[in-house]
């Protein structure tokens, strides 16, 4: 169930050297609200994403959360403000467990890395079983995150994304290189997320899209196109053109 307004992408501009990846984009979300935002290769879906996290600057436009504008902001005070966003290629660590990477991911100072050796902190116990027990790790938590599957692996970024505490979570290509099976389990741990997240999801697969359940909003070279539901923008005839009848 989504609340009042959390995110308001207010006309923005990105340009490279004249060519626009963001032309006047606007969209909304609600706290609460997953949102999902498709559109053909190119069609600035990442940029969004950079643009929401301040790793790029708008020439035009704002992007407003909770009320404030965060043009200007580095990506540092924009995830502080409770931002966070997962990439497509994982930025576990490797050598440690699964357990190890949601504490590390729940620390804001991180200074506690130093002390490593002496294991995660009993108060923290609590709440990185928690997340790991969301993403479906609970019992993979003392395995290296090297070794997990790769659907484990995306899992357990999710994980470290929700560690973070942000209350809006950016997903860019979750079911990236995923069968069948992990992608449906994927929708499932994302429709989860929904009670207490708001979420923007960005993919192709319409499989995916269609599992997601949520709201959609289509992209076309850098504008808005169309939003609806997944049926409706199946069925919208320039949706088709643009989009699902390059991917169908
Ligand atoms: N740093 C950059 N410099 C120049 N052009 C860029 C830069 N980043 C992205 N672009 C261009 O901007 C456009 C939008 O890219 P973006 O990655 O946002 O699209 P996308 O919808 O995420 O695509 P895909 O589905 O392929 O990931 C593309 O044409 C891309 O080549």
């Amino acid at each position: 169930m989504s609340g009042p307004l959390l995110l308001a992408v207010d006309g923005i501009t990105v340009d490279f050297d004249g060519f626009k990846a963001l032309d006047t984009f606007s969209m909304t979300l609600d706290k609460g609200e997953t949102r999902v935002v498709i559109g053909p290769n190119g069609a600035g879906k990442s940029t969004l994403c950079d643009a929401i996290i301040g790793r790029v600057r708008p020439a035009a436009g704002r992007v407003l959360f909770r009320g404030e504008d965060l043009t200007g902001l580095s990506e540092q005070a924009i995830v502080e403000r409770g931002i966070c966003r997962k990439f497509q290629a994982p930025g576990i660590l490797a050598g440690i467990t699964a357990r190890e990477n949601v504490a590390l991911a729940a620390r804001r100072d991180r200074s506690w890395w130093q002390a490593f050796g002496k294991g995660i902190p009993a108060e923290e116990q609590a709440s990185v079983d928690a997340v790991l027990e969301r993403v479906g790790l609970a019992d993979r938590a003392e395995v290296k995150a090297g070794e997990l599957a790769h659907g484990e692996k995306q899992w357990l970024e999710i994980g470290m994304v929700l560690a973070t505490g942000a209350e809006l979570v950016l997903l860019d290509e979750p079911t990236a290189g995923m069968g069948p099976a992990e992608t449906s389990r994927t929708a499932e741990l994302i429709r989860d997320l929904g009670d207490t997240r708001s979420v923007i999801v960005i993919d192709h697969d319409m499989s995916f899209v269609e599992q997601l359940a949520a709201p959609v909003t289509v992209m076309h070279q850098g504008r808005f196109l169309k939003q609806g539901s997944v049926e409706a923008v199946r069925a919208d005839p320039e949706v088709i053109s643009v989009y699902l009848g390059h991917s169908a």
